[in-house]
């Protein structure tokens, strides 16, 4: 992966090496299994100039250690032990990422980790309204189908919301999708998913993969893996938590991709957002297809025309779902 100094490969897409301008990501949950990598990819990405690490503990070691990277951003790490630790971490920052949270054990749905995570990212949400409420939010923490509303609700009642810059994470469903297509296709193209991030909301588009024929047994099969992913590597970990490495690199990649539009690139994301594509069904958010830019969210992509009449129906067959996880999230801040 570290092939040369200036060349940071990550599979189709790679990490930004450009001369940057000055961005300060902040990582709120940085010496957890996601902070820990995240962290580390994030100070390899020239476009990141100051790597702010905040968690409850253990962040000074994170931050000493991933601050011997040679790269020229300076890294600082703050825990709650810091008297006004999380807002040090915050100020000034451009990007919020927030790993923050407890993970999955085999049999829990990401849904059982309302009751911890929503207060979680309740407060973390409050702080960025306070301190840095044009920082553009990435929430990774779960469920990102609510806590992406709590969040958006905590800013609505800050009076500084701006549905343009608060995003769920849900690329590590583009990464596994990838991934998984890869290995029929023997060679990685980007996969559409659209929807939510959780079993079947999330809702991957092959029939939008050029060049890729599927019988309905491997679509079904395919479909199912993308939405049940997670639950794999959660079973695989056997009670030690869930995705941490994968999703790591998806964020570290996400991120990327709004640090490029924020210096002037036109970018092309998914990302679980605000937005009206359902409005008339009463849904307030969904990921789907974004342009990006310096603002955070510059359009909103319909579906495109030509998706199955499969996909379709597993777009209709997600809709109450995510009806249901937003309305807890925002009942939970109301
Ligand atoms: N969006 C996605 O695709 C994915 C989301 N996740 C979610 O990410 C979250 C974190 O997962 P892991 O890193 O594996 O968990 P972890 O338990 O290893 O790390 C979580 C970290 O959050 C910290 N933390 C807890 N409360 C905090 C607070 N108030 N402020 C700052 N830090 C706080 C903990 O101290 C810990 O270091 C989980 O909710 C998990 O479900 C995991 C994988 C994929
Ligand atoms: O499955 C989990 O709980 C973690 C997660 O969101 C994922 O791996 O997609």
């Amino acid at each position: 992966m570290f092939a040369t100094r200036n060349s940071l490969k990550l599979a189709a897409r790679s990490f930004s090496t450009a001369t940057p301008q000055q961005s300060k990501v902040a990582v709120l949950g940085a010496a957890g299994g996601i902070g820990q990598p995240l962290s580390l990819l994030l100070k390899a990405n020239a476009r990141v100039t100051k790597l702010s690490l905040y968690d409850i503990h253990n962040t000074p070691g994170v931050a000493a250690d991933v601050g011997h990277v040679n790269t020229l951003s300076e890294v600082t790490g703050y825990s709650a032990k810091d008297q006004d630790g999380l807002k040090k971490a915050l100020e000034g920052a451009e990007l919020v990422v927030i790993p923050a949270g407890v993970p999955r054990k085999p049999g829990m749905t990401r849904d059982d980790l309302f009751n911890t995570n929503a207060g979680i990212v309740r407060d973390l949400a409050q702080a960025c309204a306070e301190v840095c409420p044009k920082a553009k939010l990435l929430i990774i923490s779960n469920p990102v189908n609510s806590t992406v509303p709590i969040a958006s609700e905590v800013f609505k009642k800050a009076g500084v919301y701006d549905a343009k810059k608060i995003f769920g994470v849900t690329s590590l469903d583009l990464v596994r999708a990838s991934r998984f297509i890869g290995d029929k296709m023997g060679k990685i193209v980007d996969v559409p998913v659209v929807g939510g991030h959780a079993g079947i909301t999330i809702i991957p588009l092959f029939s939008q993969v050029k060049g890729l024929t599927l019988s309905n047994e491997e679509r079904d099969a395919l479909t199912h893996r993308v939405q049940f992913g997670g639950d794999e590597v959660v079973q695989a970990k056997d009670g030690l938590g869930s995705a941490t490495l994968s999703m790591a690199y998806a964020g570290a990649r996400f991120a990327d991709s709004l640090l490029r539009a924020n210096s002037g690139e036109d970018v092309l994301e998914w990302a679980f957002i605000r937005s009206d594509l359902f409005e008339k069904e009463g849904l307030e958010y969904f990921s789907t297809y974004v342009k990006l830019d310096k603002d955070g969210v510059k359009e909103i992509l319909p579906l495109p025309e030509s998706i199955s009449a499969y996909e379709r129906e597993l777009v209709q067959k997600a809709i109450p779902e995510l009806k249901k996880s937003e309305t807890k999230g925002a009942s939970f801040v109301a």
